[in-house]
């Protein structure tokens, strides 16, 4: 079976170099001047096999399972201009974010724009660069439908890239999406000086609130718990090669960041305290980092926001 992989991004690229070596594969992304180097710039060092067909036309990408690999908040514009040329097809959403123009997630999004899709997931604790590497990483593959979830369980996995399933597709896509919100913040207390013990603090009270949140929007707290919450959590709350840690770090520390880069906690933290305040669910450390990343809250105030709040059980 074909696969095509929309987002030449450095996690669509490395999901192309990868699954290329099992089967005909196609990456589009919109700007391709570099294929001819056959070297991606935002993914260095990585030669693309030569079975790896880069192109700019979408109708070149008509493969039965199609990964889509657009940052969260470009996906759903992407999919009203272009969702028609997909539907009816296996469509696996790989971007961790929540829309902040519809509040809902990617597999939401790509259910609307494709109603005859077969929508599916895939997240967990991964860095592109790792993958395309061939270094071991597993990950969590979530569709509602459990025959589809176990072909594109098998479809999607490689030798290094080991794929577990799950039909709580709300459960794996909110995970990957939360923690995103809280690697900001614990990024944010080790740039401040805050220390290690602070960000377990976080990274723990962070997780509670992820399980407050998505089991509220239908997920399973199991699913939390597993690669796609918990796993990608630690990940990324723990590395430099994250963006959303990197991200933290520099507002802790009070420095500039590279503007341009795909910081996907940013914008997911606004539209978590949107839903936050719709549900009526505490969410205090997605709330300081919306604040933070939108510049309504000092970093010297954000320690007491959280310190001040009423003692209580855990
Ligand atoms: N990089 C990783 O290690 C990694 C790992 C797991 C999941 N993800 C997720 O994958 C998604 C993509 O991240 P990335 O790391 O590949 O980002 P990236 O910053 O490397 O690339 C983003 C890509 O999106 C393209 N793009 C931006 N706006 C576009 C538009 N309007 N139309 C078409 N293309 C557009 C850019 O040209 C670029 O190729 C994110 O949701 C991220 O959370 C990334
Ligand atoms: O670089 P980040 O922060 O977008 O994290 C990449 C992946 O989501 C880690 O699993």
């Amino acid at each position: 079976m074909s696969v095509a992989v929309i987002g030449a991004g450095a996690f669509g690229t490395a999901l192309a170099v990868v699954l290329a070596g099992k089967a005909p594969v196609t990456l589009w992304g919109r700007d391709i001047g570099w294929a001819g180097t056959r070297e991606n710039p935002r993914l260095p060092g990585i030669r693309l096999p030569d079975s790896l067909r880069v192109t700019d036309a979408l109708q070149d990408c008509l493969a039965d399972t199609v990964l889509l690999a657009l940052p969260a908040q470009v996906l759903g514009g992407f999919l009203a201009e272009q969702g028609q040329l997909f539907d009816g097809r296996r469509l696996v959403s790989c971007a961790k974010g929540i829309d902040l123009a519809s509040l809902t997630g990617p597999s939401a999004l790509i259910g609307a724009a494709c109603p005859q899709a077969t929508v599916a997931v895939l997240t967990g604790p991964s860095f592109a660069a790792d993958i395309a590497r061939g270094l071991p990483t597993a990950l969590t593959l979530a569709c509602a439908d459990p025959q589809a979830a176990q072909s594109l369980q098998h479809q999607l996995s490689t030798g290094a890239l080991r794929l577990y399933r799950t039909t709580d597709v709300p459960g794996a896509e909110l995970g990957g999406a939360l923690k995103n919100v809280i690697a900001i913040a614990a990024g944010a207390a080790i740039g401040a000086g805050y220390g290690d013990s602070a960000r377990a603090s976080i990274v723990t009270r962070g997780f509670a609130e992820m399980v407050r949140l998505a089991t509220a929007l239908g997920a399973r707290a199991e699913t939390l718990a597993g690669l796609s919450g918990l796993g990608d959590l630690v990940l990324t709350c723990t590395s430099d090669q994250s963006r959303n840690f990197r991200y933290g770090l520099a507002l802790g520390a009070g420095r500039d960041f590279a503007a341009g880069t795909t910081v996907e906690g940013a914008a997911t933290a606004r539209a978590v305290t949107a839903l936050a305040v719709r549900m009526g669910i505490e969410m205090p450390v997605s709330n300081l980092v919306a604040g933070l990343a939108e510049g309504r809250i000092a970093m010297e105030h954000a320690l007491d926001i959280l310190l001040n709040r009423p003692l209580k059980e855990e």
